[in-house]
C-alpha cells in the first residue's frame, strides 16, 4: 500500500472551539477518501491544514511524504485545492481563466495550449471556450473551477463540497470527472454533505465535532448496521414521529424523505405494536416494511448516537 495523505494527532483549536481533534488518518494513494459530517464537524479546517494553508496547533501531516509546515511551499507544487467558494474570473471567458491560472501556477508555455485542450475535452468544456464564466451554469462553473486546480497535474487533489448547490445531473458528470483522474493515479480527497457521493469514495470518515467517529469502506459501513430498520408510511408523519419516540420497543426514529425510518430490535413486534399503537393515537399507517439501510441511515444514526453521548438534544 502506498501512502498518499497522513496525519497523526492533527489537532486546531480557534479560541475554545476545538475545530480539528487529534485526528489520525491514512489514505492511500489513487483512492478517492471522502469527508463527511454536518456542518461545523471540522471538514473544512480539516482540508486547510492537509494543504498546508493553516498551521495545525498540534500533530502533523504528510501528503505525499512532505510535512505540510515544514515542506509546505513545495507541497504546493502536487496538490491541487478547490475551496467551497472557489474564484473564478466571471468577466473572463473560460479560456482566458485556464490561461490565468496557467500563469499562476508556472505552467510551461510550451504545453499550456495541449494541457488546457485536454482539460477542456476532459471537462466537456471545449463548446464553451468562448463564454465569460459568469453566464455558464452551476455545474459549468464546478467544471471549470475543477480544471483550473488541475492545471498543474496535481497527484492530491482536495475539495472542500465541490458540488453543493449543483443539480444531481451535474453532480454526476462531475463525479465521472474524478473517476477519470483516479484512474489516472491522482489521490482525492473530497468532503461532501451528499450520501450518494460518499458511497462512491473508497473509504468515508464520518466527522463530528472535530473528531473522526467512523472510518470505513462505505460497503462495510452498510454491513455494519446490525438493528432492524423499518420504513414507515403514515398520514401525519410529525405526529407518528414524536409518539414513536416515546415507545419503549422503538430504539430511534428519523424522518427520511417521505416515509418514517425506525430502529428496532425485533421488526416483527415492532411492526405489529405500532400500527395498533398508531391506531390508538389516530394515525394511519399506510405501510410498513423491513429494509436494509442505506449510508444514509449509518451517518443520521451515527450523528444522532453521538449527539446523545455528549448530552446533545436531537434534532431530525
Ligand atoms: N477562522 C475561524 N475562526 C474561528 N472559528 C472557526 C474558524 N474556522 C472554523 N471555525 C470553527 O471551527 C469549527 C469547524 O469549522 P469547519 O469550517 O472546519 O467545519 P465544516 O465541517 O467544514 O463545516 P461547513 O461545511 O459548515 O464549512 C466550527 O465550529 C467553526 O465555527
Amino acid at each position: 500500500m502506498e501512502e498518499a495523505i497522513r496525519s497523526s494527532m492533527l489537532t486546531k483549536r480557534f479560541g475554545s472551539v476545538t475545530a480539528v481533534n487529534g485526528l489520525d488518518l491514512l489514505v492511500k494513494k489513487g483512492t478517492i477518501f471522502g469527508l463527511v459530517g454536518p456542518d461545523g464537524a471540522g471538514k473544512t479546517t480539516t482540508i486547510r491544514m492537509l494543504c498546508g494553508i493553516l498551521l495545525p496547533d498540534e500533530g502533523e501531516a504528510f501528503v505525499g511524504g512532505y510535512n505540510t509546515v515544514a515542506q509546505g511551499e513545495r507541497l504546493k507544487e502536487y496538490i491541487g485545492y478547490m475551496p467551497q467558494r472557489f474564484s473564478l474570473y466571471g468577466d473572463l471567458t473560460v479560456m482566458e481563466n485556464l490561461e490565468f491560472y496557467a500563469e499562476i501556477y508556472q505552467v510551461p508555455r510550451q504545453v499550456r495550449r495541449e494541457k488546457i485542450k485536454k482539460l477542456l475535452a476532459f471537462s466537456n468544456l471545449t463548446a464553451h471556450v468562448g463564454k465569460l464564466a459568469d453566464q455558464l451554469s452551476g455545474g459549468m462553473k464546478q467544471k471549470l473551477a475543477l480544471s483550473c486546480n488541475l492545471i498543474h497535474t496535481p497527484a492530491y487533489l482536495f475539495l472542500d463540497e465541490p458540488t453543493t448547490g449543483v443539480d444531481p445531473v451535474a453532480r454526476r458528470e462531475f463525479w465521472k470527472i474524478l473517476f477519470g483522474l483516479k484512474n489516472q493515479g491522482t489521490t482525492i480527497f473530497v468532503s461532501t454533505p451528499y450520501m450518494d457521493e460518499a458511497e462512491r469514495c473508497d473509504e468515508v470518515g464520518l466527522m463530528y465535532n472535530g473528531n473522526i467517529m467512523r472510518l470505513d469502506k462505505p460497503e462495510n459501513m452498510i454491513m455494519g448496521f446490525e438493528r432492524e430498520l423499518l420504513s414507515v408510511s403514515v398520514d401525519n408523519i410529525f405526529k407518528a414521529r414524536d409518539y414513536a419516540g416515546e415507545l419503549p420497543y422503538v430504539e430511534d426514529v428519523y424522518i427520511y424523505g417521505e416515509e418514517l425510518h425506525i430502529i428496532a430490535d425485533d421488526f416483527k413486534y415492532a411492526r405489529d405494536r405500532l400500527v395498533l399503537d398508531f391506531k390508538d393515537k389516530k394515525i394511519t399507517t399506510f405501510d410498513i416494511k423491513k429494509i436494509s439501510p442505506s449510508l444514509e441511515d449509518v451517518f443520521i444514526t451515527s450523528v444522532r448516537e453521538m449527539k446523545k453521548g455528549i448530552g446533545g438534544k436531537q434534532g431530525d
